[in-house]
């Protein structure tokens, strides 16, 4: 199986701050990777860092067998829509399109057309006309044309209507699927990410917290509901991701790939949004405490 990023001990510090620290991850390629975590977790450097336009301060990465920028044809590989979504306010529609077919050998100008035509973008039109959402449009028709072998997106749906935000996911599940392309997406939207990955990051305070299939993340993740009792009498492979207790109940969100065996507890499946939440809530410091607990 090739891998689409791999990164041992990466680190990334502006000035005195560590944004990125320690991140060690090895992403299969052929895969749509949502990259999720709070304001400030790090998500942003870690894309940046993958696309090159950041160097390393601590540690490796390689993208799709290579170091990023280092060389035109490991740009040629990889695609990446920033933040900002960037396009250039003087340039038109198809200004945009023609740059892309220049500066790109891979470039699908079929797809391009296309994609402008069916968003009822006007070719002439100014980018710096457009809307917020239409720039962002245009700068993620711009990412998909290209043709790269893995496509970065830095909060793609972050300004797209509704209808848009679902419209565009397909298109990318369409591009995955026609082209094998290997895509990372960081989105706040954890339903966004349900619906399209299959694969998950998850960064908190530039630590990553968790890196693994969904399916796997699910099938491990198990909510526990039963008389109160202390978290520390747990069995040790059960690791503790949030703790909520009343004066009778407790209510545990744990990590454990063996069974639940107690039959004091209730067993139930959360769902990815509670799984997400519970780690974004609070960091732990050891296998057993929770990273978070709630007194009632
Ligand atoms: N150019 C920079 N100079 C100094 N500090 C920076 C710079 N860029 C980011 N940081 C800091 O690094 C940390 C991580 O920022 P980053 O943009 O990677 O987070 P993020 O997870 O993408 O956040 P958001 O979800 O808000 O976009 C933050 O504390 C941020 O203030």
């Amino acid at each position: 199986m090739s891998t689409a990023i791999r990164t041992e001990g990466l680190g990334k510090k502006y000035r005195r701050r560590w944004a990125l620290t320690d991140c060690t991850l090895d992403v299969p390629a052929g895969r749509v990777v949502g990259l999720v975590g709070p304001n400030g977790a790090g998500k942003s450097t870690l894309l940046n860092l993958a696309v090159g336009m950041l160097a390393p301060t601590d540690g490796s990465i390689e993208v799709l067998g290579g170091r990023p920028a280092q060389d035109a044809a490991q740009l040629a590989k990889v695609g990446f829509v920033a933040q900002d979504t960037p396009t250039y306010a003087g340039l038109s529609v198809a200004d945009h399109l023609r740059m892309g077919a220049r500066l790109n050998p891979g470039w699908d100008d079929t797809i391009a057309r296309e994609r402008i035509e069916h968003l009822g973008l006007d070719p002439k039109m100014k980018a710096g006309r457009l809307s917020g959402g239409q720039r962002a449009q245009l700068a993620l028709t711009l990412g998909i044309a290209k043709r790269p072998e893995l496509l970065i997106l830095d909060e793609p749906v972050a300004s797209l209507d509704p209808l848009a935000r679902r419209e565009f996911l397909q298109d990318l599940m369409g591009a995955v699927a026609e082209h094998g392309l290997s895509v990372v997406l960081s989105s706040h939207l954890v339903s966004d990410v349900e619906r399209v990955c299959d694969y998950l990051i998850v960064l908190v305070d530039s630590r990553v917290r968790i890196a693994d299939d969904m399916e796997a993340l699910l099938a491990s993740h198990h909510r526990l509901t039963g008389p109160r009792r202390d978290t520390s009498t747990l069995p040790a492979d059960q690791q503790v991701i949030s703790a909520s207790h009343t004066d009778r109940q407790t209510t545990l969100l744990v990590r454990t790939d063996q069974p639940i065996l107690d039959p004091s507890w209730t067993v139930s499946q959360p769902s990815l949004e509670d799984i997400v939440l519970a780690y974004l809530r609070g960091s732990t410091t050891s296998d057993t405490r929770p990273a978070l607990e709630v007194l009632r």
